[in-house]
């Protein structure tokens, strides 16, 4: 590439790795890589030459999403895109760090209907929504219950007369709230509402509902709905709310994959499938873990280490060039536990997606028993890497110092869609509860003498009561340090003798710790795995220091019972130390690797090239402020002040 700017150019000089194979093994293969980079040249010839986002209101941006939308829709059709990969890829860059206002048409609407409904309901509904003929959201939460869902008011009573359910929200709390697409967009959805049948409530179930007429678009009666208005981020989806008035649907809407009301009105259960109703909501946790090492994570360190070979600040030595900001120690320690967790996460999310879709396929079979365990996985996984992903690119943005604040950085819109996902799709605290949950009754189990499987084995398993940590740093007793942490935790959290809330804190940390030791065992199997040498050795790098900087911060849970010695731990901090030199000569490599676009980044602190200046003073003078020269406004409000004899006010 010509004109890269020459503090880069000599980083990815100096690389002691093939960049090349590295993507490779992120993308699952050269095979998929190619073809990734196939359909993204495809995008790219779509949707490279857009409106700058940064200079939109609200309502523009939502337009051009819609907009967007089409074209997605449009490309997918003609290119012949129908894998869910490369479905993403496109999405990906037609919608850098946005969401589509139909987001939740594929996320959950589809992925419902599918799993809960009847064949014949698929049927009907699936080729139509498939065509986009209907456009349909996810609506669950309200305005007063989010994460109680046995607490959801709205009611769809059964009515053997007519065969109808009269859908209804009875009080102000029970509109449904925050629905994607809800408020301008879908015509559909699946709404989960309380069922009652001959004078009994029978608890959640999910409906299909009509919300708009296919002719106009306007609300059918007795149906009030909009959009929530402006939030943190996410301005490209209307998120919205939706009162029903005695609204009747035909008996036929409520999906009946699982339970079924007959015409008569009686209610039938055929499954044994626990918390059927709650299926789509484990679907979406586990791939999320994926989507936020992709969209958060992965973007935030490139953008934050790219800038840092290419800035240069503080004399060090008279008359020499300042240094790379890269070079500091500290900038070094507050950006490479950063990238280690990005390829943490990423792996785990790879690793998760595996997961779910081995369970969902036992499940279609009958087979439930992982699913507890896919539950409790899959909740504190999405609560740690969420909330892991925001502090990280909080970091990141710090780390660019002034440059970092500016919207010419990428930094608010991919740490406003990130943060989002600590409270959508079960708020972070909650669903860390729900892991402990699982993990003390099956912490009991083992103590009673049952034999465990899966992410749980080490309950049942015999830990070491001292840490075989060396100089070495093999990853197996870094693994063995997380699996001891983990253990210890549990056996904290199930004190029978105390209360669930009085005992709370500590069982997020059991579920954080379990969820820790869970992501570094999977890092180790990958780096075990890796063939080339020279890749293994610096992805081995990234999990030592990944498991390091963890076992660093929390110290405390690893030296209290003995575990880890003061010796040991001296060794920890030099090693540390010693790992962020050792990266920092493929630091800008790392990132590269990800192989991502600058159109995908959005950011002119991180882009390929390292022209960070020329491009940021280009992009301040297009902002739509300094058009025209002088503004109205001034005419308005300051030359009153300013130059009062001139003022014609
Ligand atoms: C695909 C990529 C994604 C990209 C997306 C980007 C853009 C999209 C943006 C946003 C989309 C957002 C959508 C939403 O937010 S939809 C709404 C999501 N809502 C929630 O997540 C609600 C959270 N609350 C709950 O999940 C539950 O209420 C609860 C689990 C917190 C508690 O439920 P409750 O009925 O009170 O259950 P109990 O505590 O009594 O537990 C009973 C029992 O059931 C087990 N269990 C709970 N949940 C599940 C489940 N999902 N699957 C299986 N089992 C479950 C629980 O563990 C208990 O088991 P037991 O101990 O053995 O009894
Ligand atoms: C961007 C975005 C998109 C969304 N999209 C959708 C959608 O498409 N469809 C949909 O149905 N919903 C959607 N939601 C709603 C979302 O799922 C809920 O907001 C979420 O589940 C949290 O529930 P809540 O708002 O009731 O939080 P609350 O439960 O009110 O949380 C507030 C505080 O109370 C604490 N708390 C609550 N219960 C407990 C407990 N049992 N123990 C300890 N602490 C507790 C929490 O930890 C938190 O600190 C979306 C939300 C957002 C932000």
């Amino acid at each position: 590439m010509a004109n890269v700017n020459p503090d880069l150019r000599k980083e990815r000089e100096n690389g002691t790795f093939s960049v090349e194979k590295l993507t490779n093994l992120l993308d699952g293969g050269k095979h998929v890589t190619d073809r990734r980079r196939h359909v993204e040249r495809l995008a790219l010839n779509e949707f490279s030459k857009g409106e700058d986002y940064n200079f939109m209101s609200r309502k523009e941006r939502y337009i051009s999403a819609l907009h967007k939308t089409e074209r997605a829709l449009r490309c997918c059709k003609e290119y012949g895109l129908t894998k869910p990969d490369e479905v993403y890829w496109l999405w990906q860059l037609a919608f850098p760090h946005e969401a589509s206002p139909i987001q939740l048409h594929g996320d959950m609407f589809l992925p419902t209907l599918t799993r809960q409904g009847t064949e014949e309901q698929v049927n009907k509904y699936l080729p139509l929504a498939e065509k986009y003929q209907i456009i349909g959201t996810y609506a669950q939460t309200e305005m007063g219950h989010g994460t109680f869902i046995r607490g959801l008011e709205t009611t769809a009573t059964y009515d053997p007369q007519t065969e109808e359910f009269i859908l209804h929200s009875p009080t102000l709390t029970s509109l449904k709230w925050w629905p994607g697409g809800l408020g301008k967009t879908s015509n559909y959805a699946i709404v989960m509402a309380l069922l009652y049948t001959n004078g009994k409530n029978y608890g959640m179930h999910p409906f299909m509902v009509q919300l708009r007429s296919h002719e106009t678009h306007e609300p059918l009666p007795g149906i009030t709905i909009g959009d929530i208005g402006p939030k943190f981020g996410f301005d490209t989806i209307d998120n919205g709310f939706v009162q029903f008035d005695h609204f009747r649907i035909p008996r036929e809407d409520m999906l009946m994959k699982y339970s079924q009301v007959l015409k008569d009105g009686t209610y039938v259960k055929s499954t044994k499938l626990k918390k059927s109703s709650y299926g789509v909501m484990v679907l979406v946790r586990s791939m999320l873990i994926y989507y936020l090492a992709i969209q958060g994570l992965a973007p935030a360190c490139t953008i934050a280490i790219r800038y840092s070979a290419v800035r240069r600040q503080s004399e060090q030595t008279k008359s020499q060039l300042e240094p790379q900001i890269l070079d500091y120690q500290t900038q070094q320690y507050k950006l490479f536990p950063i990238l280690a967790s990005a390829y943490a996460v990423l792996f785990t999310g790879v690793k998760m997606k595996e997961i779910y879709y081995e369970v969902d396929n036992e499940i279609q079979q009958g087979h439930t028993e992982r699913l507890p365990e896919l539950h409790a996985l899959s909740s504190g996984l999405k609560a740690l890497t969420s909330s892991m992903a925001s502090w990280c690119i909080e970091r990141c943005r710090l780390a660019c110092g002034g440059h970092g604040y500016s919207a010419a950085s990428g930094f608010p819109k991919i740490y406003v869609a990130v943060t989002a996902a600590c409270t959508y799709e079960g708020e972070n605290t909650v669903m860390l509860l729900q892991c402990a949950r699982y993990l003390i009754k099956t912490y009991q189990g083992a103590s009673n003498g049952k034999k465990l499987s899966g992410s749980v084995s080490y309950l049942s398993d015999k830990v070491n009561s001292r840490s075989t940590i060396t100089s070495e740093f093999s990853l197996k007793s870094l693994v063995d340090a997380f699996k001891h942490r983990a253990f210890r935790f549990q056996a904290c959290g199930s004190d029978p003798e105390d209360s669930w809330n009085r005992n709370s804190v500590v069982l997020t940390k059991a579920a954080e710790a379990h969820c820790y030791y869970y992501m570094v065992s999977v890092f180790e199997s990958v780096v075990e795995a890796v063939e080339d040498d020279a890749v293994k050795r610096v992805v081995g790098q990234l999990c030592q220091l990944f498991a390091l900087f963890a076992i660093h911060e929390n110290a405390g849970d690893f030296v209290q019972d003995g575990f880890i010695s003061n010796d040991q731990m001296e060794l920890v901090k030099w090693k540390e130390l010693s790992l962020l030199s050792d990266i920092r000569r493929n630091a800008v490599l790392l990132v590269d690797a990800f192989d991502f676009h600058d159109e995908f980044i959005g950011s002119i602190l991180g882009r390929f090239d390292g022209n960070v200046y020329a491009n940021l003073f280009e992009w301040a003078k297009s902002s739509p402020l300094n058009k025209p020269e002088v503004q109205e406004s001034y005419i308005k409000y300051l030359q009153p002040l300013l130059n009062p004899n001139k003022s014609k006010l």
